[in-house]
């Protein structure tokens, strides 16, 4: 008999991800497959795999589960594994609420940054608290082709290198991740983001993500953003007292953030899911081995 496995496809300010719901922990998703899903000729696309997993059935995920039922397994497209997603953080949301396993309002995913907490408002946007950012001292340097700027190292979980730009277009193709110098500042690779600003609190950004390549967004990027261009702008939460929201627009739309002086950061943006099939049983085959 052949196997076959439901998947789901959703974005998030079009950072896109095959959903796989698996409650009970019973697939074993090696890197080649989730590559293999996320292939956008061969498979069925996407910049990360949301594998859906009962947070008591995935060991990673156990010892959460008295505070949230779901565990976002997330991989990067090229089947590595990162610590967090933003923007699949909400499109895990909007597939949980779509197979009705939570209804509008509040709820707790597990991720391996933590236990995050979601808000599902009535209009379709999704809120999450992305917790507190950590900024790592050192100065850290982008470099594109014969330009280079120094970056802000901030880790939301994941680490990220954000350099302030003239113009988006400097970053040039993306085709290739962006040397970070040095290197010894990240140790597990990095998301780079490229920021310009538009306006009084409000910035656009491009990324080069660890794992995806160039996407048309990133959460915990948009997040690593607002923190360091509230430094940036003498706004940081904890020195002013005040909370900061920054507008970042991202290539896929536009995601609001708001640091508070507590440190804690929401982002809030949209979530969509656009499809849902079974893949292939004789591609599986073939795949899986
Ligand atoms: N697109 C994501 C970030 C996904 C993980 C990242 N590529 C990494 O390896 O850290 C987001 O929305 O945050």
């Amino acid at each position: 008999m052949s196997t076959r496995i439901a998947f789901l496809k959703g974005h998030g300010t079009e950072n896109d991800f095959v959903i796989v719901p698996d409650p009970e922990n019973a697939l074993d998703l090696s890197p080649a497959a989730v590559a293999a899903l996320c292939d956008r000729r061969a498979g069925i696309g996407g910049d990360g795999v949301l594998r859906v997993v009962r947070s008591a059935a995935h060991p990673e995920a156990r010892a959460m589960a008295g505070e949230a039922e779901w565990f976002m397994d997330y991989r990067n497209g090229d089947g590595s594994i990162a610590e967090m997603c933003g923007n699949g953080s909400r499109v895990f949301a909007r597939y949980l609420k779509h197979a009705g396993h939570v209804t509008e309002g509040d709820l707790a995913i597990a991720t391996r940054a933590g236990v995050k907490t979601v808000h599902i408002a009535k209009n379709g946007d999704i809120t999450i608290g992305m917790g507190r950012a950590r900024l790592p001292e050192g100065d850290v340097t982008v470099t594109v082709g014969e330009r280079s700027w120094p970056a802000r190292n901030v880790n939301m979980g994941n680490p990220h290198a954000v350099a302030f730009v003239a113009d988006l277009a400097h970053a040039g193709d993306l085709y290739t991740a962006p040397p970070v110098s040095p290197a010894s500042a990240y140790p597990d690779g990095v998301n780079v983001e490229f920021v310009v600003d538009r306006g009084p609190r409000h910035v656009a950004m491009r990324v080069h993500e660890r794992g995806s390549g160039e996407t048309r967004s990133c959460g915990t990027g948009a997040c690593a953003v607002a923190v360091a261009t509230a430094r940036r702008d003498g706004a940081d939460p904890a020195v002013t007292g005040t909370p900061a929201t920054y507008t970042v627009d991202v290539p896929g739309g536009r995601l609001v953030i708001t640091e508070r002086p507590d440190g804690e950061i929401e982002m809030t943006g949209p979530a969509v899911i656009v499809a849902e099939g079974e893949v292939d049983a004789e591609w599986l085959a073939q795949t899986f081995g």
